[in-house]
């Protein structure tokens, strides 16, 4: 089917350019390698949403499509979500069939040259450069300019995914301090980072502390800094963390484990944004939009004495809830290609076989991205050929989905019954509900709403 492949241009040394190949039903798989050796580099996508995330991660500047006649309609659409936010890419389509009156509409409308199979790809690839060439000449290029929206590189179409990228655009617009929450590994970190990156802040410094992982000792003086001499071995000054986020955002990641003492300290310095370092009396002003993050339930934290209830409310501000894994399976293999492809890099070419697929689409991941990278990560290096099993995973082809998902599902069950059967038994009255199953009302409102329960 291609007629050229022996005469594309081998440029080993030049460094390497990407375009976008918009291919929604995957025809051109042996694009990326007959590419390989040549100045281009394809990104391969197969919708408007996976679209607009490439662009803004690799510059992308020029476009290839394929047309057949079923996907006209649809492509038109994706092009048109694109245009919208990228004007200046430029456009070649490659059809299925020469050009004729049911596709010149849409080559027309959308493309700067096209194609048809079988391809000359010395020829297509001609025209990327030309296509690349006159993108330079354009004055109003996007390329990733500020002017254009950063869009988080979450993989995946799923509504959930689809409301965790709309919030993360909108709470990253504001200024207010943002509680993240979700399980281990999900992501949080990554969310405060891109948060950063979407803030009015992002020329500034992004300073992650996680409370968790400091020792007692030396938490107040990471945080707040000291001067010289204000204790034994302060032998310098030292600028604190939060002084540090100054123009910037500070993310105090697991703050549930911050102690009691310094949690005063943080609630002195949310309301009048002032710090003293230790060993100084001086009230030194600091700048910085303040993120917090926790894998633990704050509100039962407050409810058992562990976290005071009025830094609660004053983080509590806005919420952003990181799903884990189990709740967008539909679109886990997109994630863990885009893992795959991180970890093997530009030329590397892995697949997950049938089972391997399978396995990572039963399996719970009670560790979330972090626990599907490193797994990833594990089977690339244990894999001899191109690949991935299963096993290298270290995961079970029969895994049926973990039965703790089922246990919740169940738990969630039983607890959505017990807070029904006592609303109904105390004529509505919660205070009266939450007094006969042993809990305080705050405990009672946090259930209810877990459950989705209306009342
Ligand atoms: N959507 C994603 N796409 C690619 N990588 C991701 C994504 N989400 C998370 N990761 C990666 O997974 C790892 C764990 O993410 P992160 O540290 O942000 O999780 P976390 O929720 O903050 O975990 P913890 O609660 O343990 O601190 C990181 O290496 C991160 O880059």
């Amino acid at each position: 089917m291609d007629q050229t492949d022996k005469h594309l241009p081998a440029t080993d040394n030049v460094e390497k350019r990407y375009f976008l190949l918009l291919d929604p039903e995957d025809c051109l798989q042996q694009c990326r390698q007959k590419l390989q050796n040549t100045a281009w580099r394809c990104v391969p996508v197969n919708n408007a949403t996976q679209a607009l995330q490439a662009i803004h991660k690799y510059n992308i500047q020029v476009a290839v499509a394929t047309i057949n006649t079923s996907n006209q309609h649809f492509l038109a659409n994706e092009i048109d979500t694109i245009h919208q936010q990228f004007p200046c890419i430029y456009w070649l389509g490659i059809s299925d069939t020469p050009l004729n009156k049911d596709n010149s509409w849409l080559l027309s409308a959308n493309f700067v040259d096209y194609y048809h199979l079988p391809v000359d790809w010395c020829r297509v690839i001609n025209a990327i450069g030309h296509a690349w060439g006159m993108a330079q000449l354009c004055p109003t290029i996007p390329a990733l300019s500020s002017k254009n929206p950063i869009i988080p590189d979450i993989q995946g179409d799923h509504p959930i995914l689809q409301a965790l990228r709309r919030n993360l655009q909108k709470f990253g617009a504001a200024d207010e301090t943002v509680l993240l929450s979700g399980e281990t590994g999900s992501g949080k970190g990554l969310c405060a980072k891109w948060l950063h990156q979407l803030s009015k802040r992002s020329d500034g410094p992004f300073i992650s502390v996680n409370c968790g992982a400091l020792p007692s000792g030396i938490i107040h003086s990471t945080l707040f800094g000291h001067e010289k001499g204000a204790f034994t071995g302060a032998d310098k000054r030292y600028i604190g963390q939060i002084e540090q986020a100054n123009g910037g955002t500070l993310f105090l990641d697991e703050i549930a484990d911050l102690p009691l003492d310094l949690q005063v300290h943080l609630l002195h310095f949310l309301d009048d944004h002032t710090i003293m370092r230790i060993g100084s009396n001086t009230p030194l002003k600091v700048d910085c939009r303040l993120l917090f993050a926790s894998h633990q339930d704050l509100e039962s934290a407050v409810d058992e004495g562990r976290f005071r209830e009025d830094l609660f409310h004053r983080l509590n501000v806005l919420r952003l809830h990181v799903p884990s894994l189990r709740e967008y399976r539909s679109d886990i293999m997109l994630l863990a290609q885009q893992l795959l492809d991180d970890c093997l890099g530009a030329d590397k070419n892995m697949v997950f076989s049938d089972d391997a697929v399978k396995a990572i689409c039963s399996y719970s991941w009670p560790g979330n991205v972090r626990e599907l990278r490193n797994r990833i990560h594990r089977a690339v290096v244990l894999t001899d050929n191109k690949i991935i099993q299963a096993q290298a995973l270290g995961l079970s082809a029969n895994t049926i989905v973990e039965s703790c998902e089922a246990l919740n599902l169940q738990r969630a069950k039983l607890d959505a019954d017990l807070l029904l059967k006592a609303v109904t038994e105390n004529n509505n009255n919660i205070s009266a509900a939450a007094r006969q199953l042993n809990i305080s009302r705050t405990t009672f409102y946090r259930l209810i709403k877990k459950c989705n329960i209306q009342l």
